[in-house]
């Protein structure tokens, strides 16, 4: 029988959050996709739980926002408890959920199934991306000769259908989001690189009747002796707990001996004297803590690989799901662009300069964390020292601490015309605005919707006085000719610090209040300062232009004046000639 043979310009490798996000953002971008995924089409229990602020905004850049808040519980606050020398259990601190800095969602908690499913949801909208169950890769090679050509199909796999047998696929682009045995990432013969440690942990979501008075809380026990426990309110009446049944340095422990009466002995014994009747165990798993990253994360630009694929740790940060979906949400508009010739594919080195130096990080982080329950001895200085390290993780935590340098995508600023919280290569802050027509109030970043689009936003001061009107238009009929020159539309918001009757949209140039034959005006370019967006953000009285990219963070940032500058910094990234 003959080998079915097709083409397709994305084929993902695995339909875990990596591999959706990525999907997603081929979905929003109107790219042919593939996304194959070894498993059957059946809802995951267990995995991942907690959603950092920074992914909030993401899904709500997709428009899923809603749909996980539906589901989800908001983590409010943290209890420590320490376990001292003389067997006594005591609470040592109860901590408000630190609020995040300029961003309206906090974290919270939802079963990575669930968050599958909702992603999965708004992907099969589309017929052009397409989800196959139970399918595997069994080859892949890359044409080499064919790199250079942006209409090549270079990368060549053979696919195995549980139903249907063996097909060839040709792929422009390959996405290996498979999870931390990463199939893709052996045919690279990228290695992994760290070190294994003796910590062992279980894990386990369960119903449970206790009388321990933080049960509802986000909870960290220290008992240094005996291991550390950490647990989290879910969704659905669950508690999600970890439970160390090893530390790093004791002696090896047997994994075959892990079984799900051990472990909730343990997690009894941790809590006593308080009570802990375990009423329904939805799952349970353990592993041993590990730290690895690849050598590699893609082979020339064609391959890629996301998500766990490149990084494995512990899951107890609970980093990896947010940091594995951001991996893929820094890729796909990358890739989306070049595929839609619209963005140089010399963007995509970006990924890995990008996205490694994250990698590393998220490494590290695990590596201070553990810490906390792995070296520590009594010293009765505790609650003040784990304090310490919990808010120390803050930034990582809510997943702002990424700061991106490649000077390809991120136009270092002068200080002087640079504004305080809008940093290149930093995502962009919450702001709030209200709109000019309607006076509804909103975060800029609820604006900046991921659809591939470069947003521009700019500051405008006060538009009652005539040279700053004069000015701002200036700028708009400047914004025009540059999208006329690039071919590209901007998502245009303009802010303007103005009493809402002292100016009209009617004074504002075109770009600014744009007609459309059908749909009419577009009244949603244009906002009023709240009186604290230009504070918050640092920007002076003359304003400034902030060019945000399409995965939200800033790119450029310059006066008014400065679009000789704008230009410059958009020139190399929208030339798409020499590779057409
Ligand atoms: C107990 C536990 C708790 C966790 N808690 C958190 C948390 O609270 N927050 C957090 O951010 N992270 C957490 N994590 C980590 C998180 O689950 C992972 O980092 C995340 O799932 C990685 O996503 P991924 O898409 O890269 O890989 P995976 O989720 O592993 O997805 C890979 C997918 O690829 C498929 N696949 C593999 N090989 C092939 C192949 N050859 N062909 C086709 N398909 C293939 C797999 O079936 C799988 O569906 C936790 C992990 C565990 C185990």
């Amino acid at each position: 029988m003959t080998k079915k043979e097709s083409s397709v310009d994305v084929l993902i490798i695995g339909a875990g959050p990596a591999g959706l996000m990525a999907a997603m953002w081929m979905t929003k971008c109107g790219v042919t996709t593939r996304l194959v995924e070894q498993r059957p089409d059946q809802l995951r229990v267990g995995g991942a739980d907690g959603i950092h602020p920074r992914s909030m905004e993401m899904f709500e850049s997709f428009g899923l926002d809603q749909e996980i808040t539906q589901a989800w519980e908001p983590i409010t606050g943290w209890a420590l408890w320490c376990r001292y020398a003389e067997g006594t259990l005591a609470r040592s601190d109860r901590l408000d959920n630190p609020t995040p800095v300029r961003c309206r969602w906090g974290p919270g908690l939802l079963q990575q199934g669930i968050i599958e499913r909702i992603i999965k949801k708004h992907i099969s909208q589309q017929a052009f991306v397409r989800i196959e169950y139970q399918t595997a890769p069994s080859s892949l090679a890359i044409n080499e000769d064919a790199l250079n050509d942006p209409d090549s199909h270079p990368c060549v796999l053979s696919l195995h259908h549980e139903d249907v047998g063996e097909e060839l696929v040709r792929a422009k682009y390959v996405i290996g989001a498979d999870g931390a045995r990463s199939w893709t990432r052996k045919q690279l013969e990228f290695r992994m690189e760290g070190t294994r440690t003796r910590s062992v942990w279980a894990v386990t979501d369960l119903v449970v009747v206790s009388d321990f008075p933080d049960i509802q809380m986000c909870t960290t026990v220290n008992s240094y002796g005996e291991g550390g426990l950490f647990f989290l309110r879910r969704e659905r009446g669950l508690t999600r707990f970890y439970i160390q049944l090893n530390r790093a340095d004791e002696e090896e422990f047997p994994a075959a001996s892990i079984t799900q009466e051990l472990i909730i002995q343990k997690l009894q014994s941790l809590l006593r004297p308080y009570t802990c009747t375990v009423k329904y165990c939805e799952w349970w798993s353990s592993y041993t803590v590990a730290h690895y990253l690849s050598n590699g994360m893609t082979k020339h630009d064609r391959v890629f690989l996301v998500g766990d694929a490149v990084h494995n740790h512990s899951p107890l940060v609970g980093l990896g799901m947010n940091v594995s979906m951001q991996d893929s949400y820094n890729l796909g508009w990358k890739l989306a662009g070049v595929l839609q010739k619209k963005l140089n594919p010399a963007i995509l080195s970006t990924y890995e300069t990008e996205r490694r130096p994250v990698a590393e990080e998220l490494i590290e982080t695990d590596r201070f964390h553990l810490q906390l329950f792995d070296t520590a001895t009594v010293t009765g200085s505790e609650p003040a020292w784990m304090q310490e390290r919990e808010e120390a993780l803050q930034p990582s935590m809510q997943g702002f601490g990424v700061y991106y340098q490649d000077s390809f995508l991120t136009a270092a600023t002068d200080k002087e015309h640079r504004p305080d919280a809008v940093t290149p290569g930093k995502r962009f802050p919450q702001l709030n605005v209200s709109n000019h027509a309607t006076g509804k109030v909103c975060a800029i970043s609820s604006l900046l919707k991921s659809e591939g689009r470069f947003h521009i936003i700019i500051f405008a001061g006060d538009l009652s006085q005539a040279p700053e009107l004069n000015r701002f238009n200036t700028f708009g009929t400047a914004l025009e000719q540059v999208e006329n020159q690039t071919s590209r539309n901007f998502n245009v918001i303009a802010v303007h610090r103005t009493h809402k009757t002292a100016i009209e949209l009617a004074s504002m140039t075109n770009i600014f209040f744009p007609a459309d034959e059908r749909t009419g005006r577009d009244y949603n370019r244009v906002y009023c300062d709240m009186e604290t967006s230009y504070e918050e953000a640092g920007i002076s009285e003359r304003g400034a232009v902030v060019l945000v990219r399409p995965d939200q963070y800033v790119g450029w940032c310059g006066e008014l004046e400065d679009v000789p500058g704008l230009t410059r910094y958009l020139q190399p990234i929208f030339d798409v000639k020499k590779h057409a």
